[in-house]
């Protein structure tokens, strides 16, 4: 870092106030000289004026040059340059004990770089580090002897001209993880993971590492576990049971359908996994779209009743006066209008599985002393009926309302919402785990275009930052939404910036929760995609001076679609 001038340790005038603490901590010294760009002597640093310049609160990456500028002056008057006695009080101590601090932070770094150094290159797989740019950074030992470079050549250089077939510098601009992914390297698949690293809601780097085993070790699990499920097959003579395994089977695929890997989702799988192993009641909160019946499909498919049905009741979306109906069952002529031989209830349906309960708080007060008469007694009677049934099912509720707020206020029944609340998982926002957007974009893509038959569609690292810094008020729900609508309106393969409705990027929605579930969101998308593509469709056709094939370009759809559209929005 110092420049060597013989045998003496020098400064040169352009190094940083933060290089020359460096300096004078490892070397132990208390002064040296400043020289300029020709060698030439230009004066001498004292700890003193670097004490003085962080007193003033000058940079840290302030200039060499500017602190002998600013503080030489003083050199006239200081009793003794060598000396790190200070003589004016408060302001120097104070200053002392912000080297001081600087200098343990030095140290620290220093030691946790070589501890990182150390473990990276005792790692068996091989790593490699990129920045923001896609340039290696770190590279460790066991990458190097694969590669048979040198780590020197290859840090400083951009991944691709390192590694082959790479797709670290994607990863960086998407966000997106790729694990157990297949990539060629001196012809050879190799099994590879590529992670993101995330600071402050972007994506600054990606760490890549391979899998030495690689695929043949991959074949030779999957052959393995193919083996084990044919033994146990073969063992299996009850069809009954044979299919009880295979709903065991899906229900891991059910907690892991559940997209994300931010800390509050990790805690969600969880508490899932945990709710599987017992009966206990479960409630689920959390804001409109977060994906309360997700969270509950998954639980019902990973716990006990997972061969049973999952039913699904939305509280709120039922009349009042048909509700018990529906939830009980009715006896043949129990009122007009009756159907014939009667109906079961949802509780009957769901006998032997889960009644999911969505929109619970919107339930009214009288309905909310039955279903408590039901949980505590596992029997319901039906609507004009005489008997009671025994029903063994498994209850989740779910509300977006704040139901301990409502106990309060007396428009929820206190021993409902104790009866309900044994095991209570929340799920937060959307906007609260942003680092699980790149992913959920993905996976919803991949799903949808699976679906409607068309090829996959990537997002640019633009149109990727918008759709990271959107407050998305409706959660996931919304995301899947855009997701649909951008699959629909963009005819390349790449979504840039532009193709995406001006609203997520110019206004930015307020944090508060809707309030009205999926309905009024439903109606707010429609109002807002009709305007933003009628916006945008106005703009690309000023841009390209009314000329149709050209705006069709801009827009990224094809021709023949834009004069349906113009034909649309009556232009
Ligand atoms: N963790 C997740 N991973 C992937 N997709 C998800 C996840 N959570 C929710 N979704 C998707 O988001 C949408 C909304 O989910 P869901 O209906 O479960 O939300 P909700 O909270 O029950 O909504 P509401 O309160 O309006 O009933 C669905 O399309 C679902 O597939």
């Amino acid at each position: 870092m110092a420049i060597s001038h013989g045998t003496s340790l020098v400064l040169g005038c352009h190094q940083t106030v933060q290089e020359a603490i460096q300096l004078f901590s490892e070397h132990g010294i208390a002064a040296v000289d400043v020289v300029d760009e020709h060698g030439r002597s230009v004066g001498r640093c004292t700890w003193r004026m670097l004490l003085r310049a962080i007193a003033k609160e000058m940079d840290r990456m302030a200039l060499i040059g500017d602190v002998l500028a600013a503080f030489s002056m003083d050199g006239k008057t200081e009793p003794k340059e060598d000396s790190m006695e200070t003589s004016d009080g408060e302001g120097d101590s104070g200053a002392a004990a912000e080297l001081e601090r600087l200098r343990r932070e030095l140290e620290e770094t220093h030691r946790l770089a070589e501890t990182m150094k150390t473990v990276l290159d005792a790692a068996y797989e091989g790593v490699v580090v990129v920045d923001g740019n896609g340039m290696v950074r770190e590279i460790n030992r066991a990458y190097c002897q694969f590669l048979g470079i040198r780590r020197e050549d290859a840090i400083g250089k951009h991944v691709t001209e390192v590694i082959e077939n790479t797709r670290l510098h994607i990863c960086v601009q998407s966000g997106i993880p790729e694990r157990g992914y297949i990539q060629k390297i001196y012809g050879q698949p190799m099994v590879v993971h590529r992670i993101p690293i995330w600071r402050d809601g972007k994506v600054i780097g990606a760490v890549g590492m391979l899998i030495f085993q690689g695929v043949s070790e991959v074949y030779a699990i999957f052959q393995r576990l193919q083996e084990l499920s044919r033994e146990a097959s073969r063992k299996e003579k009850n069809e009954a049971e044979a299919s009880k395994q295979e709903a065991v089977a899906s229900a891991a695929v059910g907690v892991e359908r559940i997209i994300g890997r931010h800390p509050t989702i990790a805690a969600v799988k969880q508490m899932i996994r945990r709710a599987a192993r017992v009966p206990s009641t479960v409630l689920i909160t959390g804001e409109s779209g977060t994906g309360k019946e997700v969270v509950a499909r998954a639980i019902h498919e990973a716990g006990a009743h997972a061969d049973g049905p999952f039913v699904s009741v939305n509280c709120a979306a039922i009349p009042e006066a048909l509700l018990e109906a529906e939830l009980f069952g009715y006896e043949d002529g129990a009122f007009t209008g009756a159907k014939k031989g009667g109906k079961p209830g949802k509780f009957q349906l769901a006998h032997g599985g889960t009644l999911f309960l969505d929109e619970i708080g919107d339930m009214p007060l009288a309905m909310q002393a039955k279903i408590l008469r039901v949980l505590e007694e596992k029997k319901v009677e039906k609507v004009g009926g005489l008997s009671e049934t025994e029903v063994d099912v498994r209850i989740i509720a779910a509300t977006n309302k704040p139901l301990e707020e409502m106990v309060r206020d007396g428009t929820f029944r206190e021993d409902l919402f104790y009866r309900l609340n044994i095991i209570r998982i929340h799920l937060p926002p959307l906007r609260e785990r942003k680092t699980d957007i790149p992913a959920l974009l993905a996976h919803h893509m991949e799903r949808l275009c699976r679906q409607f038959g068309v090829v996959s569609k990537s997002f640019a690292k633009e149109a990727m930052e918008v759709l990271i810094n959107y407050s998305w008020p409706g959660n996931i729900r919304e995301l899947v939404n855009v997701v649909e609508w951008l699959i629909s309106m963009v005819e390349g393969e790449n979504i840039e910036r532009e193709h995406l409705p001006a609203y997520l990027s110019t206004i930015q929605p307020s944090v508060t929760p809707m309030p009205d579930g999926g309905a009024n969101i439903a109606d707010r998308w429609k109002e807002i995609v009709y305007q933003s593509e009628r916006e945008r469709i106005a703009a690309a056709l000023v841009a390209a001076n009314g000329n149709k094939a050209e705006a069709a370009r801009r827009l990224g759809i094809h021709r023949s679609t834009l004069y349906e559209k113009l034909k649309k929005y009556g232009f």
